[in-house]
């Protein structure tokens, strides 16, 4: 396999540093792109990977291609690669843009090339990442091969309908960031009740852990695992009263809608 990326950022690099993990890929056969000197330096001097200026000569090196630039940039990229077509020939892209419609990233390009929507997580950096994926209209059964391959050594994959993808978005895409935000909010609780702040973290994130970890591993409805910490008249049916009366449910919700909609909206730019 050999890998290319073009948007080295916090996404792209957390892709590629869970395949390099992985050992699905070998930085020798890595190319990256990056518009700055200092950037190419340390991509080099830190994972050992090929770093170019060039988009183009990453996807002349490459079978399969992350495009990892934020949305905005992601139709520039498609003007460059079009300008030498041929580079485009036998090649897999993959889009991890936020929005972007698969009409939207196959159009600028010569009919046939093969294209891939996805969308990971930045857990993907320690092999802990949720993605999905939808084949564009030319992407063949060994191009969903190589997809799954990819973003399987960074976590787990699903495929989606395209119209999913935003859904997606607003749930795994943009879920760590809330998942951060409860862990902070549930140390910053036990350090208002007195604990430490470095006892009350370690606390909150092994709690997020070991409960995701049972939902995972036993299969069972969150609610089941639920009323199994709620003792009748205890501590923690009081407390899912507290979360509940201050639209805990409907903050999550709204969250993820929140996300999808501006995905929506980035699409349509
Ligand atoms: N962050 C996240 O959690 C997730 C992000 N995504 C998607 O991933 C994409 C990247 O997001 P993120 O990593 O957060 O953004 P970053 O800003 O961290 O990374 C984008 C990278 O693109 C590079 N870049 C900018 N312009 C160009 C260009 N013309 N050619 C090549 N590279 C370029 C920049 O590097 P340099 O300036 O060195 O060239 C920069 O490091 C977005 O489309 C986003 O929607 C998807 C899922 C989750
Ligand atoms: O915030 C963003 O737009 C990107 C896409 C999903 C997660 N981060």
């Amino acid at each position: 396999m050999k890998l290319g990326l073009i948007g080295c950022g916090k996404m792209g690099r957390a892709l590629l540093e869970g395949a390099l993990k992985a050992g699905i890929v070998k930085a020798e056969d890595v190319y990256v792109s990056s518009r700055t000197a200092e950037t190419r330096q340390a991509l080099s001097d830190e994972l050992g990977v090929n770093a170019v200026e060039s988009n183009v000569e990453v996807v002349q090196n490459s079978n399969a291609v992350y495009l990892c630039t934020k949305p905005h940039i992601i139709p520039l990229v498609l003007v460059e690669l079009n300008e030498e077509p041929e580079c485009l020939n036998d090649v897999l892209l993959i889009s991890a843009a936020a929005g972007l419609t698969l009409e939207t990233l196959e159009s600028p390009l010569p009919h046939g090339t093969r294209m891939v929507r996805c969308m990971p997580n930045t857990p993907s950096l320690i092999g802990k990442g949720a993605a999905a994926y939808t084949l564009g209209t030319h992407a063949n059964d060994a191009d969903a091969e190589t997809t799954c391959k990819l973003l399987g050594a960074a976590g787990s994959v699903i495929e989606v309908p395209e119209k999913l993808m935003d859904a997606v978005t607003g749930v795994s895409g943009s879920g760590p960031a809330y998942v951060y935000t409860f862990i902070e909010a549930l140390a910053d609780g036990g350090v208002f009740e007195g604990l430490p702040r470095q006892q009350a973290l370690e606390l909150a994130t092994q709690t997020v852990l070991g409960a995701a970890s049972m939902v995972a591993e036993t299969g069972l409805h969150p609610a089941i695992l639920r009323d199994m910490v709620c003792s009748p008249g205890g501590t923690t049916i009081t407390a899912v009263k507290a979360l509940e009366d201050n639209g805990f449910r409907s903050a999550a919700i709204n969250a993820v809608s929140a996300s999808a909609n501006k995905a929506r909206e980035l699409g349509r730019k």
